[in-house]
């Protein structure tokens, strides 16, 4: 029987040992880790998850703060509050919510966030850290992090002689996610839009990784039986079956045919979406304690 793998139940895993790590934080004499969130304009697709990150944060006994920017924001406003979080000692963490209105440019603003404060780890202090394997002084990019954690409930911590392909090799998760399973001693392939046979690189994968924002892109006939599938992938498709209007959430993975294909399977929604977030409040917990002086728990 394939095993469908609970994001859900993984992020709330997470989420209780973050929120123990922070009330001990406290116990210990400590201020409650501070986490601000930035947003900018009124995507509500956007504001839906930094609502959601935000409850997330209270729940975790965080000092949590939004700041909502209007749509119109100069890149020197943005940069601005942005120095003004990392000089302030109640902020332990700084996430910039991507992508960012068309005018405004993300990467002079995610490159001047304190590597020390940047939870997505999108820092090139960080993703550095990430490519040279140090796990223990940096900060891992959220989804990358909470992939990985799925894939060891399946295969453990290491992958020595298996075979992963990660589909997809944007900065934000294909990147950190290959170095991740390298760091774990899989053989790490990275697929991308340029590479010639796709389904053949995938039929070698004993676990297979897509993040290539295409819906239902990964065929039955991709996989390697008994492979472990992830599927990175939030695709908005319309749904006209349940109501005008209306529309559903997939995944870059046709799930329902290579279910049977596969030993482990993450669904979209409930596989690693709820595991991004729960990732960052791991990464806020873990800045707080760095901060602090003290040890800082792993996850
Ligand atoms: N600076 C930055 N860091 C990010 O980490 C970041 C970002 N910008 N911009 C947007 C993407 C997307 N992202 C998700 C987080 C949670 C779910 C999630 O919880 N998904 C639920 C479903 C949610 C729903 O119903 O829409 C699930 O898959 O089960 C999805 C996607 C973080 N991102």
């Amino acid at each position: 029987m394939t095993t469908v793998i609970d994001g859900k139940a993984a992020a709330a895993s997470v989420v209780e040992a973050v929120s123990s790590a922070a009330g001990q934080l406290e116990a210990n004499g400590h201020r409650r880790p501070g986490l601000a969130v930035v947003i900018v304009g009124d995507d509500p697709a956007s504001h839906a998850y930094v609502g959601a990150k935000s409850r997330m944060a209270k729940q975790c006994g965080f000092n949590s703060i939004q700041h909502t920017l209007p749509e119109q924001t100069s890149q020197d406003d943005l940069m601005a509050l942005v120095a003004s979080l990392n000089a302030d000692p109640d902020i332990d963490g700084i996430l910039v919510q991507l992508p960012l209105p068309k005018h405004l440019h993300s990467e002079p603003v995610i490159q001047s966030i304190l590597p020390e404060k940047d939870v997505d780890g999108l820092h090139v202090v960080n993703a550095g850290k990430l490519a040279t394997g140090d796990l223990e002084t940096g900060l891992v990019s959220c989804t990358p992090a909470g992939a990985m954690i799925l894939v060891r409930q399946i295969h453990g911590k290491d992958l020595s002689g298996l075979n992963a392909l990660v589909i997809g090799r944007s900065n934000l998760f294909g990147k950190p996610m290959a170095q991740l399973l390298l760091n774990a001693n899989a053989t790490v392939t990275i697929g991308h839009s340029r590479s010639r046979d796709l389904p053949e690189l995938a039929r070698q994968a004993d676990i297979l990784v897509a993040a290539v924002g295409r819906p239902e892109m990964v065929k039955a006939d991709w996989l390697k039986p008994g492979a472990t599938v992830i599927d990175v992938g939030i695709n908005r498709i319309d749904a006209p079956e349940r109501g005008e209007g209306k529309f559903k959430l997939v995944g870059d993975v046709a799930f329902d045919e290579c279910k049977p294909v596969a030993k482990a399977i993450s669904p979209v929604p409930g596989g690693v979406g709820p595991m991004t977030i729960a990732m960052l409040m791991a990464n806020t917990v873990i800045a707080a304690y760095r901060r602090a002086g003290q040890a800082a728990p792993r996850f």
